[in-house]
């Protein structure tokens, strides 16, 4: 039962990268695995009922005539097709989270719910989508990453540090819980690298890693100073089917599949041997949603490492070539990215998040590259019959 819960919260969180840049909560209420109806955990009027079909061990907060549903905070981002789009909006309700960004959303994001414009540099318009909307959670997505910041550090330094205060402020003041991402990118060349644990020097040397780590900082000051429900976890390099590459160091992980796949041939901007942390999306999706939905008194710390599997592109070569045996790699090396990827962990300690909130990856490197193969296959064949 818990695998269904977690395939459908994981469903619901696809797109979260590279889409929308921020995840608003409407009326949040709280996992509650018992069964029996009982008052609403988050004093919402009205009583907690387990879940129509039986098959969830969530329960619905069942509303008084006159109150606004309130449901586990969701949203119906699927990359699996819209059938399953509609079951899931019936199940817990697409309204109850919006998306938002500065860019137009691709049709499938736009279609699944609420979807609104809003700049994280315009404070007046944060506040009025919490007010109107009684916000409670909020994802922070939005940044310029390691390469594309390094390309415009004043635009990286706005959005990545003036955005974050503008967050954690909006967070702070109408009591919400807040989750920010980090990085691998928030260690530098004095960090320890293999493995890299999460209390260490962090000296970053790129500003995409500096903001982070005031990221980290900041939310936690204002955790210990206003009783701020933030969390944070380091991800490492992202690998996912759904979108294209946004400006990162990690970024050839996830070029290389396409290339793959419509030439046959790839050229590679990190040398062979570069080590990097990385993880498959939908472990990421999951560990996001785990920690959001932790209790508090299981985190020790607010900001975690977590890791799945640590590769070079030389390796990831070889596991594709497993599948595409004529695939072809050059190495045409981008001397910033290198330098980066240089500075970075090449392993990941994450044995915190694993002791404290249960963190445990299901992608390992083969059934990474099998699923890309097969998602990023089945839409080249899609495309081509159309
Ligand atoms: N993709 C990865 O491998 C990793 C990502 N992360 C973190 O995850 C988050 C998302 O990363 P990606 O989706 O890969 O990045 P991305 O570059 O694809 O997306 C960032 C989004 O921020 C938006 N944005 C930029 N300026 C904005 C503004 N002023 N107001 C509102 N939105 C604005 C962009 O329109 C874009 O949709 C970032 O915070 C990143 O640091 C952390 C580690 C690894
Ligand atoms: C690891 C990251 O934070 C990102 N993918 C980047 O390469 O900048």
């Amino acid at each position: 039962r818990q695998g269904s819960i977690n395939s459908l919260k994981l469903q619901a969180f696809q797109l979260f990268l590279r889409a929308p840049s921020t995840i608003w909560y409407r009326n949040a209420c709280y996992q509650n695995p018992q069964q029996g109806s009982q008052a609403c955990p988050a004093q919402h009027p009205g009583l907690w009922l387990p879940a129509s079909d039986g098959g969830c061990a969530y329960h619905q907060l069942l509303p008084p005539a006159g109150h606004i549903g309130c449901k586990l905070p969701l949203c119906v981002f699927l990359r699996n097709g819209p059938s399953q789009g509609s079951n899931h909006r019936k199940r817990f309700g697409k309204n109850n989270v919006i998306l938002s960004d500065i860019r137009k959303p691709p049709n499938n994001v736009f279609h699944s719910g609420p979807f609104i414009y809003s700049d994280i540099l315009d404070y007046k318009n944060l506040r009025e989508i919490v007010v109107n909307n009684r916000i409670t959670w909020l994802v922070h997505y939005s940044a310029l990453l390691s390469a594309v910041g390094e390309a415009n550090v004043a635009l990286a330094r706005s959005v990545n540090i003036t955005g974050l205060h503008n967050i954690l402020d909006i967070a702070a003041e109408h009591g919400l819980r807040l989750f920010v991402p980090s990085t691998i990118g928030a260690f530098g060349p004095s960090s320890p690298r293999n493995p890299t644990p999460d209390m260490c020097v962090q000296r970053p040397r790129t500003i995409y890693g500096v903001s982070k780590v005031h990221a980290e900082l900041m939310g936690e000051y204002y955790h210990h100073r206003y009783g701020l429900d933030f969390r944070c976890l380091r991800y490492p390099g992202i690998i996912s089917a759904d979108t294209m590459p946004g400006g990162g160091t990690t970024d050839y992980a996830v070029q290389i599949f396409h290339d793959a796949i419509k030439t046959g041939k790839f050229d590679c901007n990190l040398r062979p041997d570069s080590r990097l942390p990385m993880m498959y999306i939908d472990d990421c999706l999951r560990a996001t949603l785990e920690v959001m939905e932790a209790p508090a008194d299981t985190l020790s710390m607010r900001t975690y490492n977590i890791n799945a599997m640590s590769f070079t592109p030389e390796e990831l070569a070889q596991e594709l070539r497993k599948q595409m045996p004529e695939l072809e790699v050059t190495y045409n090396i981008d001397p910033v990215r290198q330098a980066i990827a240089d500075s970075w962990p090449m392993n990941f300690d994450d044995s915190n998040a694993r002791k404290d909130w249960g963190w445990k990856h299901d992608y390992d490197l083969p059934e990474l590259v099998q699923t890309m193969l097969n998602y990023l296959g089945v839409e080249t064949r899609m495309a081509q019959a159309n």
